[in-house]
């Protein structure tokens, strides 16, 4: 991003940028992580590097057909040590000569051997060339073997399995067209969230293909008729969580033989969460009912313990690719286009940084805040609410199909700040805490939370053009940390993250920089201190935050939470009956709508210019000129063919009419903006 502003520097001249903007920008450089010198530039992306291009096996891939074998590359002493970890040792030292002579080439999807359909259909997408998963993934997955796929947060993990999966539908004649009773391929996610984003992904390719393909999800606990109602026919994919599966098959909707007969294909998603969300039991139950012969994928970010476990569970002989892993170096566990930040203040304080950053216009849009409770959320959502800022909150409490909406309406544009709960790390520690099943049924009882255990916002939802994650609240694990700003910077994407971080949260950050390879004697930091945000901007704003951060009480959170959860349970009804019929109607219910008893007053909307230093004022100049620069969608590597999409694609044209929408409501709500 750093070149990319670079460049952007010769064209400001428009914009009033002077020379304290430049040291600015130069300051900004200076403190910025080394790896972080990622460029607007698609030729150095994140994905063109060599380092990054890995592929791991048994057999060797030179004994794979051509093209594949030249896709798979090892480049550097660190892949080899990956290998040595997981594999047999002779078969990595038979293996490293032929992979050092390789050369590394990096292969269209012509040249993966997909399918024309399903290329024009990436094509209609703005995809046009496989992410270093999708190009070492792919031909294996093709040739029919086992495969364990683990990549960084955001690196297309999902088209690695589904283009395969659907050419093996679309191309085997038997497959597609056999009158089978049950589905042929299974996709396993372990949330809600998850199912509802693979099952549009499907879907959407299958509608771009133009091909008699059904697909069918369902998760929770639906009932017999529901259960019966998605299976009739059979559909051809099924996807949908290993409980929802058990279900289906403990009431005979599923009939066992019919799996054996029919299943071909299954796909573990987001594997190193599914034990942790706790459907062991169901995946090693489910596993007597999974026919030998059936092709199993396991994708995952992370290595863990259960990634193995369920390897050894369900797959044969697999060949595991694997992209830089988590353990020896910060590039290789962030995705290199995210810069990450911090602000050091106390808990009282973090109201009072956050509204500087979001209302001095310090981070860019669109914004997604994690907090870790319910009730943080709707302070913070309250808070900003006085100051013209609206945000819709995000959370386990909130009916399903309120949530979808949610999610729905965040990609698509609606909105600009979501201020979601993480409490996916919390529920991983009830999971392990506590003694016996019994003490931990009393205990969740005890707390009478109605939450959703398939709920999940952080593990593998794909939003869209995040460009800022703050965290608004430490996660409480490095690993958290990472899935939380893994959210940003997918795939040729850049972002940035902010965590606002209070003396009691140091451990934990210590923690997470050592985590990501931060090394004070080797002069390495990962985490740079947030270089826009100046001491006096922060104390202009302090009487205003802590006045209005009183107003802000436990009463008011109480209220505003409960208010919140009502108008989701009528939207929720609402949007059923609706969304059956219009799917794409994104617009019919605002979750940003304001909570407040109280007015927001309009003095706090604008902060008026007296209260912002010229310092301050410049870094805001700089950036609104980095997110003209980057272009709305943050996605200045596709260029014209982005203006191409925007009349085809239905969220894209729906968006443009949201920001008008957006724009009325806002009037609406807060009074008509005065012109400067
Ligand atoms: N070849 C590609 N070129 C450009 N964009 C891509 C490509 N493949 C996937 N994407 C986009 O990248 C984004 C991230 O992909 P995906 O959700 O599959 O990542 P992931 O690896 O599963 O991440 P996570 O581990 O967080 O679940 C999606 O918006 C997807 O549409």
């Amino acid at each position: 991003m750093l070149k990319g502003l670079g460049h952007t520097n010769k064209k400001d001249d428009g914009v009033g940028l002077d020379a304290t903007a430049y040291q600015l920008i130069n300051r900004l450089k200076d403190m910025l992580p080394k790896s972080s010198d990622v460029s607007a530039d698609t030729s150095t992306n994140a994905y063109t590097s060599k380092e990054d291009i890995i592929g791991l096996k048994s057999p060797p891939p030179s004994k794979l057909k051509p093209p594949y074998s030249t896709a798979v590359t090892f480049t550097s002493d660190h892949h080899l040590r990956q290998l040595l970890k997981m594999s047999n040792t002779d078969e990595i030292d038979d293996n490293k000569q032929n992979l050092e002579q390789e050369d590394v080439q990096e292969l269209s999807f012509e040249q993966l051997g997909l399918d024309p359909r399903l290329i024009r259909a990436l094509t209609k997408k703005n995809i046009d060339k496989p992410t270093p998963i999708q190009q070492t993934g792919i031909p294996f997955i093709l040739e029919g073997k086992d495969v364990v796929a683990r990549a960084k947060t955001g690196s297309g993990k999902t088209f690695a399995y589904l283009l395969p999966m659907l050419q093996k539908l679309l191309l085997d004649d038997n497959l597609a067209s056999l009158k089978t009773l049950a589905p042929v391929a299974m996709i396993l996610v372990p949330s809600r969230e998850l199912c509802q984003q693979v099952y549009s992904e499907v879907l959407s390719l299958i509608e771009l293909c133009r091909v008699q393909l059904k697909v069918v999800q369902l998760t929770g606990e639906p009932s017999f008729s529901e259960m019966a109602t998605a299976l009739a026919g059979p559909p051809h994919i099924f996807v949908s969580t290993p409980a929802c599966v058990q279900r289906c098959l403990s009431t005979g909707v599923l009939q066992p033989k019919s799996v054996q007969e029919s299943l071909s294909i299954l796909i573990l998603d987001e594997a190193d969460l599914l034990f942790t969300y706790g459907y062991e039991k169901n995946l090693k139950d489910l596993k007597a009912h999974i026919p030998k012969r059936c092709q199993c994928l396991l994708m995952s970010a992370t290595s863990s313990e259960d990634v193995d476990n369920l390897k050894k569970l369900y797959l044969h002989n697999p060949y595991i690719l694997t992209l830089p892993e988590v353990g020896d170096a910060k590039d290789e566990i962030v995705p290199k286009n995210v810069q990450q930040f911090w602000i050091q203040c106390s808990e009282r304080d973090k109201l009072l940084h956050i509204l500087a950053i979001l209302k001095l216009d310090l981070v860019q849009k669109k914004v997604l805040v994690f907090t870790n409770t319910i009730d943080t959320s709707f302070t913070l959502k309250l808070f900003l609410e006085q100051f013209g800022i609206k945000s819709a909150v995000l959370n386990a409490e909130l009916p399903v199909n309120s949530r979808l909406h949610i999610l729905e309406g965040f990609n698509a544009g609606l909105f600009d700040y979501l201020i979601a709960t993480d409490d996916s790390e919390l529920k991983e520690k009830e999971q392990t805490d506590g003694d016996t099943q019994v003490e931990k049924k009393k205990s969740k009882k005890h707390k009478k939370r109605k939450l959703d255990s398939e709920f999940g916002v952080v593990r593998g939802i794909d939003f869209k053009n995040v460009y800022t994650v703050i965290n608004f609240d430490m996660p409480i694990s490095a690993a958290g940390y990472v899935h939380r700003i893994g959210r940003t910077g997918r795939a040729y994407n850049t972002g940035q993250s902010v965590s606002i971080v209070s003396p009691e949260e140091m451990e934990v950050f210590e923690e997470i920089k050592l985590f990501l390879g931060e090394n004070k004697d080797q002069d390495v930091t990962c985490i740079a201190p947030f270089p826009l945000l100046e001491k006096n901007a922060v104390e202009f704003l302090r009487y205003r935050a802590e006045d209005v951060a009183r107003s802000v009480t436990k009463i008011a959170v109480k209220e505003a939470r409960a208010q919140d959860l009502r108008n989701e349970i009528l939207n929720s009804d609402k949007l059923k009956a609706h969304f059956q019929e219009n799917p794409r109607d994104l617009d019919l219910l605002k979750h940003d709508k304001l909570l407040s008893k109280k007015a927001p007053a309009p003095h706090l909307r604008d902060v008026p210019e007296y209260l912002v230093d010229p310092t301050t004022q410049q870094a805001s100049k700089f950036v609104k000129l980095t997110r003209a620069a980057m272009g709305r969608n943050n996605n200045s590597h596709k260029g014209h063919k982005a203006r191409v999409k925007k009349a085809g694609d239905p969220l894209k044209t729906f968006s443009a009419d949201a920001k008008k929408q957006k724009r009325k409501a806002n009037d609406k709500e807060f009074g008509p903006k005065k012109k400067k």
